[in-house]
């Protein structure tokens, strides 16, 4: 993609970008994106998305709806067409490319990794790289074949879901009805295929948020994170990693990052054992355990996917040093949601708090995030967490 001109807001000349996709992520993409004078257009499925409280626009629809997809882009005509989540008619995408839309980071990018087939073929079978032992089904006989060929432990998740969504681990025969219905139940487009992986026993976890821009590729330090049902609780950079197993991990993020194609930042999901490196799945646009880039970068991940997106140069990814981040995850059920505490929770030095501004809870949702920079990962982490414990949060 070749730098383009940006123009007035609201003018003819414009720069309009459509995101797809109005959460916490496209609320700091959002930010950024306005700091260079787009004009950004936010469509979420719900009104009143955090994204759409800071854009230009807001457009609530189903984003699984391809012909209200096709028609909004025609309408809009914009400049960028950039996806935030995984929940989208990425078929009409691939079309809308090919009609000469620039969509982000790529539509095979998208369309690849909104399912877990798509991407996993591609990793393990067509770039050789190391995964854990998987077997995808469609219906129940051949999803208890398929955890019988696996073995015991393994992780059955719908092929369409994120944030550990229908996602659970199996440990023996007692578990398989609860997993195959809670798989039915969790995937995006109701009931379906679903992928029985091997459960990898790694040392640890890590993101590598790789960009590939003007300036070519680069990788920010290592994130770590710990994951609870399938979900973020912290994260933490840079994550200590053997010399051997840092250089495999950028290895394979290079290989998986070329093959989707274009310009953005991508979140490279893998496993450590040793120096032994897993490759488990990546997102073609920034990450949720990267939040903790808001405190630890000059440039955070919104700020570098927004740079690799207009076609700008990223001459230098400065590293503060360790750092941390922690949700804010509120149960219950409202649409009135009060947030106290905040003068305590602040009151340390290198402290952070974005409140996503989501307009309701319905069982548990992240609603907020906190960031600590310290003298090492752990105080970070628990820095993070003691701003989490001084949240008092009120449902109405
Ligand atoms: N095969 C596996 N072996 C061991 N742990 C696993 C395996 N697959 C997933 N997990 C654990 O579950 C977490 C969530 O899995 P995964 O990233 O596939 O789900 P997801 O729904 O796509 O989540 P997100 O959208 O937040 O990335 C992983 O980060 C890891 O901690
Ligand atoms: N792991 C993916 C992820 O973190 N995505 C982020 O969460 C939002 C959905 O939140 P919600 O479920 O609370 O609406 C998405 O819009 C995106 O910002
Ligand atoms: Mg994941």
């Amino acid at each position: 993609m070749s730098t383009f001109t940006i123009g007035t807001p609201g003018a003819a000349s414009a720069t309009k970008v459509l995101l797809l996709g109005a959460g916490e992520l496209g609320k700091e993409l959002c930010i950024e994106l306005k700091r260079y004078g787009c004009e950004v257009i936010a469509v979420d499925r719900y009104p009143n998305a955090p994204a759409m409280q800071v854009a230009d626009k807001a457009v609530v629809m189903s984003m699984l709806d391809n012909a209200a997809l096709r028609q909004l882009v025609i309408s809009e005509k914009p400049a960028l067409i950039v996806p935030e989540l995984e929940a989208i008619a990425t078929s009409v995408l691939i079309e809308l490319e090919d009609a000469g839309f620039n969509v982000v980071p790529s539509a095979k990018a998208v369309n690849l990794t909104m399912n877990r087939e798509g991407i996993r073929r591609l990793a393990a079978e067509e770039l050789k790289l190391a995964t854990s032992p998987y077997v995808f089904a469609n219906d129940k006989d051949s999803f208890v074949a398929a955890v019988q060929q696996i073995g015991y432990p393994c992780v059955v998740k719908p092929i369409m879901s994120s944030s550990g969504k229908g996602q659970s681990v199996l440990r023996s025969d007692a578990d398989l009805d609860g997993a195959w219905l809670y798989a039915q139940e969790g995937g995006r487009a109701g009931k379906g295929r679903v992928i029985v992986e091997g459960f990898i026993d790694f040392d640890y976890e890590i993101t590598l948020l790789t960009v590939n821009s003007l300036s070519g590729i680069q990788y920010c330090a290592p994130i770590g994170h710990r994951q609870e049902k399938g979900d973020y609780r912290e994260s933490w950079q840079p994550q200590q990693m053997s010399e051997q197993a840092l250089a495999k991990a950028k290895h394979y993020a290079k290989a998986v990052v070329e093959a989707l194609g274009g310009h953005g930042l991508f979140g490279v999901e893998l496993f450590i054992k040793g120096d032994a490196v897993y490759f488990s799945e990546v997102s073609p646009r920034p990450h949720d355990t990267g939040m903790v880039t808001l405190i630890s970068q000059q440039l955070s991940e919104f700020a570098l996917h927004a740079r690799a997106i207009l076609g700008l140069p990223i001459p230098q990814i400065k590293q503060y040093g360790p750092a941390a981040s922690a949700v804010l995850l509120v149960p219950g059920h409202s649409a009135d949601i009060q947030y106290q505490g905040l003068a305590d929770a602040l009151a340390e030095p290198d402290t952070e708090l974005r409140i996503f501004g989501k307009p309701e809870v319905q069982g548990e949702r992240r609603m907020g995030v906190a960031l600590a920079l310290s003298d090492s990962v752990e105080a970070a982490t628990q820095k993070a967490l003691n701003v989490i414990s001084k949240l008092t949060v009120t449902l109405n």
